[in-house]
């Protein structure tokens, strides 16, 4: 083949992905996945420094609940504060960041046939003594979230002691059982946003991540 028509193959050519492919079956079998060095730390590291610069100019506000036209800020149920990123206007930082989500969306779209067609996040800070109540994220607010995505960008030496932990909550039966993940570094967290409830627990040292939706329409 001639060198062009070979590259034009490629591009073509569907590569089975090891790492999305688990993240598919743990979503259909958990309704969660946790990737654990989504981002490795040199991309953590520029985007918490994006992040905390952003803060610094004084860019976020209050996170409310509600929907985005009619929202309430509630400190006793939510405490972060946030910053919704335009990917249109993406700085270099971001752009690692949506590189990556947006690879692992066109697959999401070959292979599940979700249909995500749009997708929203921001960065969000909670400050020492914040935390967010148990909820659902389409709860009030957006019934065409499919996937929620929440990835950490704390220091490498986060402490359990800091608590931060994100509580996902899931029926058993009559019963209900729990598991909780600490905001490490890297880590990415995905769960089925209309089916399980969850919560931040309170930190007692401020607490960084990027969260998002995927979204149908
Ligand atoms: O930061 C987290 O671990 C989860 C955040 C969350 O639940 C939300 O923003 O809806
Ligand atoms: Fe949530």
């Amino acid at each position: 083949m001639e060198m062009a028509t070979e590259e034009l193959f490629d591009q073509l050519e569907f590569k089975e992905n090891p790492l999305y492919e688990q993240i598919i079956s743990d979503l259909l079998e958990k309704q969660y996945a946790v990737i654990d060095s989504f981002f490795d730390l040199a991309e953590v590291e520029i985007l918490r420094k994006s992040l905390l610069q952003k803060y610094k100019e004084d860019n976020f506000k209050k996170a409310a609940i509600g929907n985005r036209i009619n929202e309430v800020v509630l400190k006793s149920v939510r405490g972060d504060a946030i910053l919704w990123l335009n990917e249109a206007e993406a700085g270099a930082a971001e752009c690692i960041f949506f590189d990556k989500i947006n690879a692992l969306v066109d697959y999401l779209n070959k292979t599940c046939f979700l249909g995500i067609l749009t997708k929203e996040f921001h960065y969000a800070l909670y400050p020492e003594g914040t935390f967010y109540k148990r909820h659902l994220d389409t709860f009030q607010n957006d019934g065409r979230r499919k996937l929620s995505l929440v990835c950490y960008l704390n220091q490498e030496d986060w402490q359990p002691e800091n608590g931060g932990e994100l509580v996902i909550y899931k029926e058993k039966g009559a019963a209900e059982t729990s598991e909780s993940f600490f905001p490490f570094p890297g880590r990415l967290i995905i769960f089925e946003s209309q089916v399980l409830e969850h919560e931040v627990k309170p930190v007692k040292k401020e607490r960084l991540s990027i969260t998002g939706w995927l979204k149908t329409r």
